[in-house]
C-alpha cells in the first residue's frame, strides 16, 4: 500500500476540513434538539445559489454578498426552527428527523426555481481569490483551498469559544441532557433551538460556498450530494453526536482516507463509501452500547379504531372499507384500455412498482418502528440479482468457474425477492442493537454504499455495458414485451402483495409487530420472541422491496448502475411515498406513490405540483395530517361509523361473567410439578448496576399455589428483583421455574416455561386495543404462522377466529367488554391493569409475578384487587409473587411475604410476623409514607386515576 502524493493528502484533508464543519453542525443541533439534521447541507442551498447569483449576475461585490447570503442562509434556518421545528418540539426525534428530509427536498426545489446560472457558461462560481500557489514543488494550493483552510478553523474556534464562554452557549449544552436546567438559566430551550438551527443555516451556506468555490463550476452548485452527507453524518456519530472537535477531526480523517483509499484502489471508485459504511457501523455500535437509542416508540399511523362488534352486523358498515378499494381497483384496470401511450402505461407501471417497494416500508417503518432510510438499496439489489440470474451467472469459485442456466423472468424475480429477504434479514441481525435515529443513519450509509459499490460489483456486471439488460418475455406462458401486458402482470403482483400485507396486519404477525415495537419487554413476557419479530420484518420487507425493485427494471427493461431509480435518494422519496399517503395503513403506499411519483410525471410542466407532492407536501402532512392521505378517508369512514352507532341507541354495559371462561378450560392438561418441589426458587441472586449492587445475593421460594408477597421501601430492589427472575436484567446466580433452570433463558423463553408477568407502569401496547392486546398474550398458546397467513390458508382463518373468541370470553370474564375495541393508550391506568391481568390468563402461566398491581389505581377501586387477584390464582391453579406497597392489601392476599432493604432479604414469614419484624417497621413500615398510606391510618394521597375501572368479576 502507498502513501498518495502530498497534493491528494492536501485536497483530502481541506474537502475533510468542510466536512467537519457540517458535523459540527449537525453536533450542535442535536445537542440542542436531539435530532438528526437531514437537511444540514441542503439548508445552505439557498443562501449558496443566492450568492452565486448576487455576484455572477447582478454584480454585488463579493464581500457584501457573502454577508448577506450567510444571513439569507441563517433566516432560513430560523424560519425552518420556527415553522416546523418548534411544532414537532414533543414529537418522537424520528418523525423530526423525517422532517429535515422534508426541509432538505424543499431547499432543493425552491432552487431550481431561481433564475438560472446556465446563461453565464463563462463564468465560475465567485472566489475570493482567484490565484494559486505553490509552496513545494508537489503542492498547489488554490484560492478557494486557501478561504476553506483559513475558514474553517477560524469558524470552528469561534464556535467552541461561544459555547464555553457564553450563557446561550452553556445552555445549548445544557439544554441537550436537562431542558430544566436551561430554563433556569432565564433561556427557553425553544430559544436555543432556534439560535442553534439558524446557526445551521449558516454554516450550511458556508460550508457549501467553500465547497462550490472549490467545484468553480456554477451548474453544479445545488447538489452537495448524498456522498457528502453520510461523511458528514459519519464524522458526527464518530464524535458521539456530543464532541465538536471530534467531529471536526473525524471530518479531516474522512477526508484524508477518501484520498487514501482513491489512490491505492483507483479502479474501486465506490470503495471509500463501503469503508464509511463499515466505519458508521463501528460507530453506532459503540454509541448504542450501554444505553437505549430508541428513545421512544414511534408510530405516524393515526389509530384506526376497529369496527366496533356490534357495527358489523350492518351489511353496509361491513362493506365501508372495501367500495373505495373496488373503485381504485377497477380504474386501474381500465384506465391502460383507455390511455393507449406506451410512455404513459410505462408511467403507471413504474407507480405501482415503488408502491410494491413503499409496501416494503409499511412493514418495517410503519408496524416495526424501524426507520430505514435505505430501503430502495434491497429494491436495486433485488433488481441487478434478477437480471443476473436472468441472464445466466458465471461466478468464479475456487479456480473454476460455477456456471448457472439463465432462468426465466419470472423464476428470476422471485430468487431474487427471496435473496433480498436472506440479506435483509442479515443487515437486520446488525441492526438489532440499534433504532430511531441511528438506524436511520446506518441504513442511509447502506444505501450510499450499495449504489456506489455494490450495485457495481462484478457478479451484476453486464460485459462493460453502463446498465444490466433485462428484457422480458414471458411469464406464466403470457406474452409480457408489451408494456400494456406487463403492466397488468405488475398491477397482479401489486393486488397480491397488498392482500397479503393486509392480512398479515390483521393477524398476530401484524399485532406482534406493533406491539414489539410498542413495548418489547411487555411482549417478550407474552413469549412473543422480540428478535424474532424485528428480523421477520426486515426479512418480509426486504424481499417485498427486492420484488418491487425486480419488476421496476423489468418495467424499463434494464438496471442503470447508480444513475436512476435505486439511489439514496429514491429511499428518502419511499419514506415520503409512505408518509404521505398514510404510513401502516395498506393503502398508504398506492396513495403515496400516485401522489409522489404519479402527479409530478402526469405534470410535468408544472413548477407547484413537485413542491406539493414531496417537500412541502410532507411537511403539510407531518404538521397537520400526520396519518397522511389515508388519514382523511378513515376520518369521513369513521363519521359513517358514529351515524350507525347512533341510530342504534346506546350500547349495552356488560357485566362481568360469574361463571368461569371458557377459554381458561384446558384442553391440554399442564404438565404436573415435580413433587414437593417449589414453583420457583432463586439462589444467590445478584444484579449490579455499576458500582451499585441492587440485588444482593437473594434466595427466595414460591410454593404451588401459594401468594408471596414482597415489600420494602422505595429503591430496595424489588423491581430489579423481578426484572432477574423474569430475565430482563442479567443476573449472578440461579433462577430454577417449576424445576428447571431458567437461569440463561430469554424473557420470551421463560414466559412459555410459565412464568407471567406484569410491569409496574402497564404500559402495555399504546396502539393496540384491548382486544388486540389479548391476542398477544394469547400467542403462547399458539403462535400465528407467517406462511399460511400469508397464503390464506383455511387452518389460519380457524386459528384466528378461534384466538379472537378466547380473546372475548377472557374479556368478558374480567368485565372489560365495552372496552375490546378501545385503545390502551386511552384507558386509565386501572383499566390497563385489569387488561394486564387478562393477558396474565390468556398465558396460563404457573407463577405469575406482579409489580404493585394496584400503582396508579385510585384507592377506593384497589378493595377490587385482592379478591381479582386470588380468583385469578385459583383460576389458573398459578403461585403468584407480588409487589405492592399498600398493606392491607398485601398482607391480606400473601401467605408468606418477603421484605428487602437494600437488596437484601431482612425478614420472611407469614404476613402478621414480617408486619410484627421490628427490623421491617425500622426499615419500611415506620418510614414509607406510600405503606403508611395505604394502611388506612391515615388519608391517602390524592387518587391520580379517577375513571371508573372495569368491574372485576368477584368470587
Ligand atoms: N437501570 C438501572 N440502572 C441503574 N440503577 C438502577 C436501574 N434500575 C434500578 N436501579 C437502582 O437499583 C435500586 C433498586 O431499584 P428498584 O427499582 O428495584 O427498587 P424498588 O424496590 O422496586 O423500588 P420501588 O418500590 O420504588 O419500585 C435503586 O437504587 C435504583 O436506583
Amino acid at each position: 500500500m502507498q502513501m498518495p502524493t502530498t497534493q491528494l493528502l492536501f485536497d483530502g484533508a481541506v474537502s475533510g476540513l468542510v466536512i467537519g464543519l457540517l458535523a459540527i453542525s449537525i453536533v450542535l443541533v442535536h445537542r440542542s434538539t436531539r435530532v438528526i439534521n437531514f437537511a444540514v447541507a441542503n439548508m445552505g442551498l439557498i443562501g449558496s445559489a443566492l450568492f452565486a447569483l448576487f455576484v455572477v449576475r447582478w454584480n454585488v461585490p463579493y464581500w457584501v454578498a457573502l454577508p448577506l447570503s450567510l444571513l439569507i442562509g441563517a433566516a432560513f434556518g430560523a424560519l425552518v426552527d420556527l415553522t416546523v421545528i418548534r411544532r414537532l418540539f414533543s414529537a418522537p426525534r424520528v418523525i423530526l428527523l423525517v422532517a429535515t428530509i422534508g426541509v432538505a427536498q424543499l431547499a432543493l426545489t425552491v432552487v431550481t426555481a431561481l433564475p438560472d446560472l446556465d446563461d453565464h457558461p463563462s463564468e465560475h462560481y465567485p472566489v475570493p481569490w482567484g490565484g494559486a500557489w505553490s509552496p513545494a514543488s508537489d503542492l498547489r494550493i488554490t484560492g478557494a483551498q486557501l478561504s476553506a483552510l483559513v475558514t474553517v478553523p477560524a469558524v470552528a474556534l469561534l464556535l467552541g469559544l461561544f459555547l464555553s464562554r457564553t450563557v446561550l452557549g452553556r445552555t445549548v449544552r445544557a439544554s441537550a441532557s436537562n431542558p430544566e436546567l436551561a430554563r433556569l438559566q432565564g433561556i427557553s430551550p425553544k430559544a436555543v433551538s432556534t439560535a442553534m438551527w439558524a446557526l445551521a443555516g449558516l454554516i450550511g451556506t458556508l460550508c457549501l460556498i467553500l465547497i462550490s468555490a472549490q467545484n468553480r463550476s456554477l451548474d453544479q452548485i445545488a447538489t452537495l450530494g448524498p456522498t457528502t452527507l453520510v461523511r458528514a453524518l459519519a464524522a458526527a456519530v464518530i464524535a458521539r453526536m456530543v464532541s465538536l472537535w471530534t467531529a471536526m477531526l473525524a471530518g479531516v480523517l474522512l477526508g484524508l482516507l477518501q484520498s487514501f483509499v482513491q489512490f491505492n484502489w483507483l479502479d474501486q471508485p465506490g470503495l471509500t463509501d463501503l469503508v464509511i459504511l463499515l466505519l458508521v457501523l463501528a460507530a453506532v455500535l459503540v454509541v448504542s452500547r450501554g444505553r437505549d437509542t430508541g428513545t421512544s416508540a414511534f408510530s405516524f399511523a393515526p389509530r384506526t379504531a376497529p369496527i366496533p362488534e356490534r357495527l358489523r352486523d350492518i351489511w353496509w358498515v361491513r362493506h365501508l372499507e372495501r367500495g373505495p378499494l373496488l373503485l381504485l381497483g377497477l380504474l386501474a384496470v381500465v384506465l391502460p384500455l383507455l390511455v393507449h401511450q406506451p410512455s404513459r402505461q410505462l408511467l403507471y407501471t413504474i407507480i405501482l412498482c415503488y408502491a410494491i417497494c413503499a409496501a416494503s416500508v409499511t412493514i418495517l417503518t410503519g408496524w416495526a418502528g424501524q426507520l430505514s432510510l435505505g430501503q430502495m438499496a434491497f429494491a436495486g439489489l433485488g433488481a441487478l440479482t434478477a437480471a443476473a440470474l436472468n441472464r445466466g451467472l458465471r461466478i468464479p469459485f475456487g479456480g473454476s468457474t460455477l456456471s448457472l442456466n439463465a432462468l426465466p423472468f419470472p423464476l428470476s424475480v422471485l430468487l431474487a425477492s427471496l435473496g433480498t429477504a436472506a440479506l435483509a434479514a442479515l443487515v437486520g441481525t446488525g441492526a438489532l442493537r440499534v433504532r430511531g435515529l441511528l438506524l436511520a443513519v446506518s441504513t442511509f450509509a447502506f444505501g450510499i454504499a450499495a449504489e456506489q459499490y455494490l450495485y457495481r460489483r462484478e457478479l451484476f456486471q453486464d460485459e462493460g455495458a453502463h446498465s444490466a439488460s433485462f428484457p422480458r418475455t414471458t411469464a406464466f406462458g403470457i406474452d409480457i414485451t408489451s408494456q400494456r401486458s406487463y403492466y397488468y402482470l405488475v398491477l397482479v403482483v401489486l393486488a397480491v402483495v397488498l392482500a397479503v400485507v393486509a392480512r398479515l396486519r390483521r393477524s398476530g404477525i401484524g399485532r406482534t409487530t406493533v406491539g414489539v415495537r410498542d413495548n418489547p419487554a411487555t411482549a417478550a413476557a407474552y413469549t412473543v420472541g422480540t428478535t424474532r419479530v424485528k428480523l421477520r420484518a426486515f426479512a418480509l420487507a426486504g424481499g417485498i422491496a427486492g420484488l418491487g425493485g425486480s419488476l421496476l427494471a423489468g418495467t424499463v427493461q434494464n438496471v442503470p448502475y447508480a444513475d436512476r431509480y435505486f439511489l439514496s435518494a429514491d429511499s428518502l422519496a419511499l419514506v415520503s411515498i409512505v408518509v404521505i399517503g398514510g404510513l401502516g395503513s395498506v393503502y398508504g403506499p398506492v396513495l403515496g406513490a400516485i401522489w409522489v411519483i404519479g402527479l409530478p410525471a402526469i405534470f410535468p410542466d408544472n413548477d407547484l405540483i413537485p413542491l406539493l407532492t414531496s417537500s412541502l407536501g410532507l411537511l403539510i402532512l407531518l404538521l397537520y395530517f400526520p396519518g397522511g392521505l389515508v388519514q382523511i378517508g378513515y376520518a369521513a369512514r369513521d363519521a359513517f361509523l358514529r351515524l350507525a352507532d347512533s341510530r342504534l341507541g346506546p350500547a349495552p354495559t356488560t357485566a362481568p361473567r360469574a361463571t368461569a371462561a371458557k377459554a381458561l378450560t384446558r384442553t391440554v392438561p399442564r404438565e404436573p410439578l415435580p413433587t414437593g418441589r417449589p414453583v420457583l426458587t432463586t439462589s444467590d441472586l445478584r444484579v449490579r448496576f455499576g458500582g451499585l449492587t441492587a440485588v444482593d445475593g437473594v434466595s427466595l421460594h414460591v410454593q404451588p399455589g401459594e401468594i408471596v408477597g414482597l415489600i420494602g421501601t422505595n429503591g430496595a430492589g424489588k423491581s430489579t428483583l423481578m426484572h432477574a427472575i423474569g430475565g430482563f436484567l442479567a443476573a449472578d446466580g440461579t433462577v430454577e421455574l417449576a424445576g428447571q433452570d431458567i437461569t440463561n433463558a430469554s424473557p420470551a423463553t421463560r414466559a412459555r416455561a410459565g412464568l407471567g408477568r406484569t410491569f409496574q407502569t402497564a404500559t402495555l401496547f399504546p396502539e393496540l386495543t384491548v382486544r388486540q392486546t389479548v391476542q398477544i398474550a394469547l400467542e403462547a398458546r399458539g403462535h400465528t404462522r407467517l406462511l399460511r397467513t400469508a397464503l390464506h390458508l383455511p387452518h389460519s382463518f380457524r386459528h384466528e377466529r378461534a384466538q379472537r373468541a378466547a380473546a372475548d370470553d377472557l374479556i368478558g370474564f374480567l368485565g372489560l367488554g365495552r372496552y375490546a375495541d378501545a385503545f390502551i393508550a386511552d384507558l386509565s391506568t386501572g383499566t390497563r391493569r385489569i387488561v394486564e391481568l387478562a393477558g396474565l390468563l390468556a398465558l396460563d402461566a404457573r407463577l405469575l409475578c406482579l409489580d404493585e398491581p394496584t400503582a396508579g389505581v385510585a384507592q377506593r377501586e384497589t378493595e377490587a384487587f385482592g379478591p381479582l387477584i386470588q380468583e385469578i390464582r385459583r383460576e389458573l391453579d398459578a403461585a403468584m409473587l407480588v409487589i405492592e406497597h399498600d398493606m392491607p392489601l398485601i398482607m391480606g392476599i400473601s401467605d408468606r411475604v418477603y421484605c428487602l432493604e437494600t437488596g437484601r432479604v431482612i425478614a420472611e414469614g407469614a404476613p402478621g410476623v414480617v408486619r410484627d419484624d421490628p427490623k421491617v417497621i425500622a426499615s419500611y413500615l415506620g418510614t414509607d409514607e406510600r405503606a403508611i398510606s395505604r394502611s388506612g391510618s391515615v388519608p391517602g394521597p390524592a387518587a391520580n386515576d379517577n375513571e371508573a375501572i372495569g368491574t372485576p368479576a368477584s368470587p
